[in-house]
């Protein structure tokens, strides 16, 4: 008899347009691995509460590990709930409580002893990588450490069911292999995972059985498949994903008909417990009797990696190609989600790929060898690096995805190699602009915690208001000098209202080698008195171009004020010369009616 069974099983809320879930019927067998998948508002979630009691069906059956969920009272929905392991996106961890209480509190509840309590938490904290974080609450962790937590509190008491609705849906891909990582050891030692996901690379590279919702029905229910069906989506390029993630390049569908007919397929590799009582030999009675065992034992497999039927090696192996499934952007490049390091900007790591296919290429010593890792330089990260098997052409064994990147371990090598040669070069050039550290998601996320590029922004927008308030000051400077400049004489004159103005025939007056100055009004020649006219319109003509720059350096920044080539010559100053010429004129009028004079006498 199968663990978990619905029959005709509709779901409509209160407020519900259209039915959540519309007369559906499944069967899943202990030690099974199912992935729900299908559009948001398909169901998915809807489906796991009702397993989990916290909705009940409006028509149809439930039953689950022999409780008929409709006739469950009240009092004992707590003790059913203990019974399942559950993890979900929004982690749903005790606030006040630390990592260890958290954890701890799943197994006090069911009244499990100090000294299991004691041996049980620190081995379901290791296996999940949080050793070290047993003192933090909830609000010190990140989320993939939250949902680490969640699940270490959902399998610390070896539940026989462990629900999880996108377990993964707010994390890295590194981190989602950790969970997957995780919840294919459990699934090992016998517990039976209902898991709602979205994601396209976990789906696939793990080959479990997937049922596919849509509008509230089962569409689709595949013992080893694939996110997309070619069945249902006729669409060559999901027709090709689906067929590659089931392993056969031309025919998914038909092979999973094969497998499911027992023709071909493997079967998961279980988890051995040694001296205990785990769900793949018999039921828990009282929740921790051989917990200790299957979470040693799961602890154990996922230290040492065993991979179990190579699904979690395919997902390592696919994890970082940052591909999104049908349904949306939840899966976003590792460029951007990168939590560890400082990640890498696309174009840093873009140059860095083309340096490295460079190297390799001129590296290689035959370049006609089409066997060998050396493989993935030739020929394009696609489906076309497996054989008509689907075996993967990269050496490695492993069958499944191509994609250029290894394994999870030389993935991180890499990218940690990457982080270094950067950083060692922004060492060796720390002045440059290349040098500064390009901005990463997560400096862009940091920013906008501590506002960082705004107070840089203000900085410069300071520096501006610095720079030009200098320049306000120092060309305030120019005109009180010139305006305390006692006016000794002209060419003193000239040369506090504008230095920078000076022509060349000014400069030979100032420094005394031009004409001899004048010796006072009353020996002045008419020569004389025209030359000083001349003189006195100049300097006037080159005091307000000198005022004009400075009123001009005040609307600029003062960098430009204080450093600014010369401004070009005004153009004279048409009413002044025609004075000029008219006082010209009169003295060579005077001048001639003198001569006469003087000859008529
Ligand atoms: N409490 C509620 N009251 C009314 N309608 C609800 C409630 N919860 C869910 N629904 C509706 O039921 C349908 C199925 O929702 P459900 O959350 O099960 O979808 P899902 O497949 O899990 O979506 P997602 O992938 O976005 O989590 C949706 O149309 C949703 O609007």
């Amino acid at each position: 008899m199968a663990l978990i069974s619905l029959k005709d099983v509709t779901k409509i809320y209160p407020k519900g347009s259209r039915p959540a879930l519309d007369g559906i019927s499944l069967d899943v067998n202990r030690g099974d691995f199912v992935f729900l998948v299908g559009a948001s508002g398909s169901g998915k979630t809807t489906l796991l509460r009702l397993l989990l009691r916290e909705e009940e069906a409006t028509e149809g059956e439930i039953r689950v590990a022999g409780n008929d969920l409709r006739r469950l009272r009240n009092r004992e929905i707590p003790g059913y709930r203990r019974s399942i392991g559950f993890v979900f996106q929004d982690y749903k961890l005790l606030n006040n409580k630390t990592v260890w209480q958290n954890v701890a509190f799943t197994l006090e509840v069911i009244g499990a002893r100090r000294s299991t309590i004691k041996t049980l938490v620190p081995q379901v904290l290791k296996t999940v990588g949080l050793t070290g974080k047993e003192h933090n609450y909830p609000h010190e962790l990140s989320g993939g450490e939250a949902q680490r937590v969640a699940l270490a509190r959902a399998y610390v008491n070896n539940p026989e069911i462990l629900l999880a609705d996108e377990p993964t849906g707010n994390l890295d891909p590194t981190t989602s292999l950790g969970i997957m990582e995780v919840l294919d050891a459990i699934n090992r030692t016998g517990t039976t995972v209902v898991m709602a996901t979205h994601n396209e690379e976990i789906v696939n590279s793990m080959r479990k059985r997937v049922v596919e919702l849509h509008t509230g029905r089962i569409m689709r229910d595949e013992a080893h498949g694939s996110y997309d069906s070619s069945r249902f989506f006729p669409d060559a390029e999901v027709a090709a994903r689906s067929h590659h993630a089931i392993g056969d390049p031309n025919d998914g569908d038909a092979l999973d008909r094969a497998r499911e007919a027992g023709v071909a397929g493997r079967r998961p590799v279980q988890i051995v417990v040694q001296d205990g009582n785990n769900s793949a030999t018999g039921p828990i009675a009282d929740g921790t009797k051989g917990a200790k065992q299957v979470v040693q034992a799961a602890a154990q497999a996922v230290n040492q990696g065993q991979y179990g039927d190579e699904g979690i090696a395919r997902l390592a192996k696919s994890m970082h190609s940052g591909r999104t499934g049908r349904y949306g952007k939840v899966f976003t490049s590792v460029e951007d989600t990168l939590t560890w390091g400082k990640g890498l900007g696309s174009l840093e790591s873009a140059q860095e790929d083309s340096n490295r296919h460079e190297d390799a290429t001129a590296g290689q010593p035959d370049q006609g060898n089409d066997s060998g890792s050396d493989e993935r330089f030739r020929r394009p990260a696609t489906h076309g690096g497996q054989d008509r098997s689907g075996q993967s052409t990269d050496g490695s064994g492993h069958r499944g995805h191509d994609k250029a990147g290894t394994d999870r371990d030389e993935s991180a090598k890499h990218l940690q190699a990457e982080h270094t040669a950067s950083r060692k070069s922004r060492k060796s050039a720390p002045n440059s602009e290349a040098a500064r550290p390009k901005p990463t998601a997560e400096s862009r996320f940091q920013d906008r915690q501590t506002g960082d590029s705004n107070s840089r922004n203000r900085d410069k927008n300071q520096d501006d208001y610095r720079n030009r308030d200098r320049g306000e000051k120092a060309s305030q400077k120019n005109v009180n000098a010139k305006d305390r400049q006692p006016m000794k004489n002209s060419s003193a004159k000239t040369s506090a209202s504008g230095q920078q103005n000076k022509r060349p025939d000014q400069h030979s007056r100032s420094d005394g080698s031009g004409p001899a100055e004048s010796t006072g009004k009353s020996g002045q020649t008419a020569g004389q008195m025209k030359q000083d006219v001349a003189q006195s319109s100049k300097q006037t003509s080159n005091k307000s171009r000198a005022n004009k720059k400075v009123s001009m350096g005040e609307n600029h920044h003062g960098v430009e004020s204080m450093g600014a080539p010369p401004a070009p010559p005004a153009p004279p100053e048409a009413p002044k010369q025609s004075r000029k010429s008219q006082r010209d004129n009169d003295a060579s009028a005077r001048d001639e009616q003198d001569d006469e004079k003087k000859a008529a006498r």
